[in-house]
């Protein structure tokens, strides 16, 4: 029986784009966005405790960068102890590396494999939907990381507040409507805090909802079924090419305005994208934001003598998407 989990990945992920369509009764924001995750991950160690101590038998170890004492690691342990009644405990060490406070979500992706990890080593057999119903108690965005671990697919079109989650189509992942891109990401050493942007009078509150029905083209759906191979093919590049084209130019994030106003390393981070001649964009709340690269600049800036200057009070990091949770093989 094991008792310990090592080098469990959490890792981070990207908004592709993100709308803000309404409000909820108690304040929550609805949103729209398609979540993609990058190969740029925390990662974690678990050892079971066989007893409850006075702390519920549940420690930490930061093993890089210092994080809150009650932080989303051991308060995802607890919900899951509080919801399963389960007596044992469990040492947790974590490798930090995804930035705070940049909208790449490192915190709820921690919390998310932490639930992944102990379901697993204390046996408590917790269905995808139990752990996403204790996972959105924690975060909006938990439930993604748990969803694109079970779907086996990264890539997910995201709605409500984070608890309407489904996988894209294949013909629309990243992977595929932009083959070979990576991701240029920047982080402005300053931070943002999510509840600032959300509360600000000017956010932009009633973007267009989508569908992303509309860009699939299955071919299972409505007259679709009525096409000969040829045809269905034809709308599915068709359908990929309107969601590559909405993706890139037609959507944006609604956070962003609010998160430049509020914090000019942002603006500072865009300016420097688009002076090596890239279009970026913020993820979440910010403050990190993204570019997509083709891949013959990716190559040259890789590998270049005269490799790209990262301007001072800011980090940069070349990442990918990737196709699959790295936690995909336990589902
Ligand atoms: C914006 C997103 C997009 O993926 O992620 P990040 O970029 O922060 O990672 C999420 O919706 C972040 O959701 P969540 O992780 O729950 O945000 P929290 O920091 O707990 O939210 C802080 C506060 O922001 C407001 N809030 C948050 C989410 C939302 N959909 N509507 C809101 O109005 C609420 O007042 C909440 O109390
Ligand atoms: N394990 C954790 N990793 C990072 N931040 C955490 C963690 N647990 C709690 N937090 C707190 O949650 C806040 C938001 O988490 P963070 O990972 O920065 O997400 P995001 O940048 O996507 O909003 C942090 O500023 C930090 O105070």
């Amino acid at each position: 029986m094991p008792t310990s989990l090592h080098d469990v990945s959490a890792p981070a992920k990207l908004n592709l784009f993100l709308h803000v369509t309404g409000r909820r009764a108690d304040g929550y924001h609805l949103l729209q966005s398609v979540f993609t995750l990058i190969d740029w991950a925390d990662t974690l160690h678990f050892e079971t405790r066989a007893h409850r101590q006075h702390d519920g038998g549940l420690s930490r170890e930061d093993l890089t960068t210092p994080l809150p004492a009650d932080d989303l690691v051991l308060r995802a342990a607890r919900a899951l102890q509080a919801a399963t009644g389960h007596a044992g405990g469990a040492h947790i060490a974590i490798a930090k590396h995804i930035p705070a406070q940049a909208g790449l979500g490192g915190g709820s992706s921690d919390a998310a494999s932490t639930l992944l990890a102990l379901n697993r080593l204390w046996k408590l057999k917790l269905s995808l939907e139990q752990l996403a119903a204790i996972g959105l108690t924690l975060g909006a965005d938990v439930p993604y990381f748990l969803h694109s671990a079970h779907a086996k697919q990264a890539t997910a079109w995201v709605e409500g507040v984070g608890e309407r989650i489904t996988p894209l189509p294949a013909n629309l992942e990243p992977a595929r409507l932009l083959p070979g891109h990576a991701l240029l990401v920047v982080k402005p050493d300053a931070g943002l805090e999510t509840a600032a942007i959300f509360r600000d009078p000017a956010l932009k509150r009633d973007s267009f909802a989508a569908t992303i029905t509309g860009f699939a083209a299955d071919p299972g759906v409505g007259s679709a079924s009525e096409e000969k191979p040829n045809d269905v093919e034809h709308n599915r590049d068709r359908g990929a090419q309107s969601f590559r084209k909405f993706l890139l130019e037609d959507s944006r994030n609604d956070l962003q305005p609010v998160a430049q106003r509020l914090c000019p390393g942002v603006t500072q981070a865009l300016e420097w994208l688009n002076s090596l001649g890239l279009s970026g964009r913020m993820t979440g709340s910010g403050s990190a934001v993204f570019a997509w690269v083709a891949p013959e600049m990716h190559v040259r800036a890789r590998f270049s003598s005269t490799a790209i200057a990262v301007p001072d009070q800011m980090q940069s990091r070349w990442c990918r998407s990737l196709d699959v949770h790295p936690l995909a093989h336990w589902a």
